[in-house]
């Protein structure tokens, strides 16, 4: 039998790269027809997953795209919002696979993390589902971590304080952290190098170099990230809320299958998404309410037990500074959850931490699982 016509778009960017990779490291390609697509190099090479197609197709082309059985995108939510309801219109009937948010919460689209949501994503295949969209990168992570006390319906409410890394605004966001950082080093070099020199000095420039920082310095961030925090990621609610932080209820009900839509009630998830500088692993201290006073033993063991790339970290300081790290978890399938603890609110009570390499789990990883996914069905 022909193998499955695989349309990839987005395929060179940030994450496009990481599912390049991943797919290569799982032999997917061994599987499928690739068909390359580019929004910007229409008839160029394709790249050396390339099997029989090997010239770059144009991303815009609805009838080019419509020779896909499947198209996995990673190339943003503008160029979905343009190109998917004109694939639609013109009747194709194929399986997308999208990155981007914009189709997220449509009806006929199911947030896929299979680990966590597999029961959801077999009942809408039966039903005939075609889109299936990768969920928000803090809520993917959160999941893969503690996605086993929800599956045990021990969960009254969670609330999530987010770190989150800078590739979470895109390649840009992560060089203009880098160069602030470089910016601020080079300000005070003399002073750092001279042992004997006043700290409150160096403290001093570095606040007058980051708030003497030019538009261009701060172009993608809007104000200095190198040395400081943003508490707001993405956009304004304008009811206090940020939209990153109503993704956390909106996204974590839906990839569950459970709120608006599916009969049972929504567990409240709230709190703070914060930008931080680091690189590509976005970190959450979660507080959850339980419904009953579970030993945190048991609670740990659930947790390791739900899937194969969870790690839970013990509670101690010299296992969390080593295991519950950014620079531990990039570049890592792992998603380690530490900092495990009864809380001094109450016996439900119950705090942790865990960690994921955003553009992994956060990203490429779902989509390429949901399509093997179709490719074994
Ligand atoms: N960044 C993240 O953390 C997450 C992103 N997403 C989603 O994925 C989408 C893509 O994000 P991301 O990968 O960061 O975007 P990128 O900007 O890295 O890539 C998007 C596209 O830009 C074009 N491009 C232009 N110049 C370059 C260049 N120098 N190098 C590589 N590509 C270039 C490419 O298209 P072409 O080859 O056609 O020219 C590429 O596919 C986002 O819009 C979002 O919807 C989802 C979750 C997390
Ligand atoms: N908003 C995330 C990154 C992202 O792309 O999220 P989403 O896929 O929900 O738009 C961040 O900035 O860290």
């Amino acid at each position: 039998m022909a193998q499955a016509l695989v349309g990839l778009v987005g395929w060179r960017g940030m994450v496009g790269s990481v599912l390049m990779d991943r797919m290569q490291a799982e032999g997917d390609f061994d599987l499928i027809e690739p068909l390359f697509f580019s929004t910007s190099n229409k008839g160029g090479a394709a790249p050396s997953m390339a099997k029989n197609e090997t010239t770059l197709q144009d991303a815009f082309d609805i009838e080019a795209l419509k020779r896909c059985d499947i198209v996995i995108t990673a190339q943003g939510g503008d160029y979905t919002s343009e190109v998917f309801p004109k694939l639609r219109a013109a009747g194709w009937n194929g399986h997308w696979i999208d990155a981007a948010s914009s189709l997220r919460m449509a009806d006929d689209a199911v947030i896929v993390l299979d680990p966590v949501n597999m029961p959801v994503i077999k009942n809408a295949l039966a039903k005939g589902g075609k889109n299936w969209i990768g969920g928000n990168c803090t809520v993917s992570c959160m999941l893969m971590g503690v996605g086993a006390l929800y599956k045990a319906g021990l969960v009254e409410w969670m609330s999530t304080q987010t770190y989150q890394a800078a590739s979470g605004g895109g390649a840009q966001h992560m060089r203009e952290l880098l160069t602030q950082y470089g910016t601020l080093n080079a300000e005070v070099k003399a002073l750092l190098d001279d042992p004997k020199s006043a700290i409150l000095e160096i403290d001093r420039k570095i606040v007058a170099r980051q708030r003497s920082m030019s538009a261009e310095e701060t172009a993608n961030f809007g104000v200095p990230l190198g040395g400081s925090l943003i508490p707001w990621i993405d956009r304004d609610l304008g009811n206090g809320q940020s939209k990153e932080e109503w993704k956390g209820m909106a996204e974590t009900n839906k990839i569950l299958g459970q709120g608006d839509g599916f009969g049972t009630p929504a567990i409240p998830v709230d709190g703070f998404c914060v930008r931080i500088g680091a690189m590509r692993c976005h970190s959450q201290a979660l507080t959850f309410k339980l419904k009953k006073d579970v030993p945190v033993a048991d609670l740990e063991a659930m947790m390791a037990a739900d899937n194969e790339w969870v790690k839970v970290v013990p509670n101690d300081r010299q296992s969390t500074i080593h295991q519950l790290t950014p620079v531990a978890v990039t570049g890592t399938l792992t998603i380690p959850v530490g900092r495990v603890r009864k809380l001094a609110m109450g016996p439900e009570y119950v705090g942790a931490f865990t960690i994921g390499d955003q553009l992994l789990w956060g990203a490429a990883e779902p989509l390429r699982r949901m399509l093997r996914i179709l490719l074994d069905a």
